[in-house]
C-alpha cells in the first residue's frame, strides 16, 4: 500500500491508527517509513512516504511494488488543494499505477474549516480515471473515524 499526499496531510497519523500506535507521537516523516499490519486476514505492508517536496522523487521507486494507493488530503487546508491536485495528477499518470485502485482520504474532517467531500472532489478533479477503482472517504485520523471504512473498501479491491 503506497501512502502519499502533501506534507502535514495526516498520512503517518492514519498509519499510527492502523498499527495502534499513539497518534500523538507522530512527527513529520523523513524519507519514508515502512509498517506492516494484519487486516481482514491479509498482511498489509504500508509505505508511508514523506510529503515533503524534497522527497517526491522517492515515491516513484515504490510504484512497481504498489498494489493499492492511498492519497491523503488535509481537507481543512484549501490553500493547498491546487498543489495537491497537481501532485495527484502527476502520480496517476505513472504507467505502473494505471490500473491500481485509489483510496482518496479526505482527512481532518473533525476541523470546522474542513471542506465538504463534494467540494474536494471538484477541486481535485476526482475521480481521476474510469479505468481505476476509486473511492473518496471522509475521515479524521485524529478521532479515528472513517479509516476502517476506507481500508475495508481498499482490501476488497486487491
Ligand atoms: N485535527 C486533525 N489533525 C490531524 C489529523 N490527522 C493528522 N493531524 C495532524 O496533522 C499533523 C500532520 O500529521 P502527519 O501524520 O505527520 O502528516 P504526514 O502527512 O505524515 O506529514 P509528512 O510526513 O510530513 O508528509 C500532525 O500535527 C497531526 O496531529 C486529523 O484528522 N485531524
Ligand atoms: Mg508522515
Amino acid at each position: 500500500l503506497l501512502i502519499v499526499g502533501l506534507s502535514n496531510s495526516g498520512k503517518s497519523t492514519i498509519v499510527a491508527r492502523l498499527t495502534k500506535e499513539p497518534v500523538e507521537d507522530v512527527a513529520p516523516t523523513v524519507g519514508f517509513a515502512v509498517e506492516t499490519t494484519k487486516m481482514e486476514g491479509l498482511s498489509v505492508t504500508m509505505f508511508d512516504m514523506s510529503g515533503n517536496q524534497k522527497y517526491f522523487t522517492l515515491w516513484q521507486h515504490y510504484y512497481k511494488d504498489t498494489t493499492a494507493i492511498m492519497f491523503v488530503l488535509d481537507a481543512a487546508d484549501s490553500h493547498r488543494f491546487a498543489e495537491a491536485d497537481a501532485v495527484l495528477q502527476e502520480l496517476l499518470r505513472a504507467e505502473q499505477l494505471k490500473r491500481v485502485p485509489l483510496l482518496f482520504m479526505c482527512n481532518k474532517m473533525d476541523l470546522v474549516t474542513a471542506a465538504q467531500p463534494a467540494d474536494v472532489a471538484a477541486a481535485l478533479h476526482l475521480p481521476a480515471s474510469s479505468a481505476r477503482a476509486f473511492q473518496l472517504q471522509s475521515c479524521s485520523a485524529m478521532q479515528g473515524s472513517g479509516i476502517k471504512e476506507g481500508m475495508q473498501w481498499l482490501l476488497e479491491q486487491v
